[in-house]
């Protein structure tokens, strides 16, 4: 069993773009600049904003981050966005998900310019990454693939099958893992809340993507002997023994299964980090793209 270590690879990326900055400064280009918008004070938001910012500052990235209350209403929001779409001095942008119940979230990603939207989260983005065009591909999935390819994992042929169909993982992991290309020409089972046999289906699968949030779901017995695991559950459950007072669990059995798998994610360290990666990497091509279209 080979860990696929994306705490270390997402370090390697973030080394890679560093380089890339230091080459545009040396040309006397603008840097990179990534603007997130988090809106109200949900805790795990705050931590995951703070670590892309904190991100940013360390590749040499300029980055804003702007905070607004809970009590936002749409036509605020959408202001905002406007505001950050019309700014040339900014790359890239997300809006962090979740958003307060006043707030359609629709609305708000089909606010955000397709060439500003580093999340890959507009329509736009996401028929272009599925009709194999170049776009802007979310940060989770876009990870994912970069770890399989970073561990040259085969994909080609293999029978592949996404746990959950949310629109920023399950979803588009799961066209992306059929489309033509490396990481890719896989054959995709797509699973979700009313799939019946579930189980045989994973039985089936040489490589389960689990993005469904239910710590442990994902059993030794479930899988096939050498299965490549990637855990996408992210759980935060209180643990007093913590000085943070929670620990964060997958939806996979770690300690059992990754003694059947051939490469497995773990979490914390797996998949969460390669996303803030990715994240930077989409930023860098925001840049790039803006640059050249002047
Ligand atoms: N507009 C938007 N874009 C997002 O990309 C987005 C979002 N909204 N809303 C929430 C989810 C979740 N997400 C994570 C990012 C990093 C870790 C991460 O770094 N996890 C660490 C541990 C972090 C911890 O200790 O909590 C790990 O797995 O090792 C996890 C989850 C981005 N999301």
């Amino acid at each position: 069993m080979e860990i696929l270590d994306g705490k270390k690879v997402s370090n390697d990326i973030k080394d890679e773009i560093a380089v890339e900055v230091q080459k545009m400064k040396e040309r006397g280009e603008k840097v990179p600049h990534l603007a997130a918008v988090l809106v109200g004070n949900d805790g795990a938001s705050l931590t995951y904003v703070g670590s892309k910012v904190r991100a940013c500052e360390r590749i040499g990235f300029e980055s804003t981050l702007v905070k607004m209350p809970d009590t936002t209403s749409e036509i605020e929001l959408l202001a905002k966005i406007k505001e950050l779409n019309e700014d040339d001095n900014i790359d890239g942008f997300i809006v962090q998900l979740p958003l307060p119940p006043q707030i359609d979230e629709q609305k708000i990603l089909l606010a955000v310019h397709p060439d500003k939207d580093v999340d890959g989260f507009h329509p736009m983005n996401f028929g272009r990454m599925a009709l194999e065009m170049p776009a802007f591909i979310s940060a989770t999935p876009f990870g994912i693939l970069e770890l399989l390819e970073r561990y040259n994992v085969e994909t080609k042929g293999k029978h592949t099958v996404v746990i959950g169909r949310s629109h920023i993982v399950g979803r588009p992991i799961s066209i992306l893992m059929g489309r033509k290309g490396s990481p890719g020409n896989s054959t995709v089972t797509l699973t979700h809340s009313h799939t019946q046999n579930i189980e045989q289906i994973i039985a089936q699968a040489d490589i389960v993507i689990s993005a469904l949030g239910v710590p442990n779901f994902l059993k030794a017995e479930m899988v096939k002997e050498n299965a490549v695991v990637i855990d996408v559950g992210i759980t935060r459950v209180s643990d007093e023994s913590n000085p943070k007072g929670y620990r964060i669990v997958g939806d996979v059995d770690f300690e059992n299964v990754s003694k059947k798998a051939s490469f497995i994610t773990p979490v914390p360290g797996g998949v969460g980090p390669m996303t803030i990666a990715m994240l930077l990497k989409n930023t860098l091509l925001a840049r790039e793209r803006h640059q050249n279209n002047k």
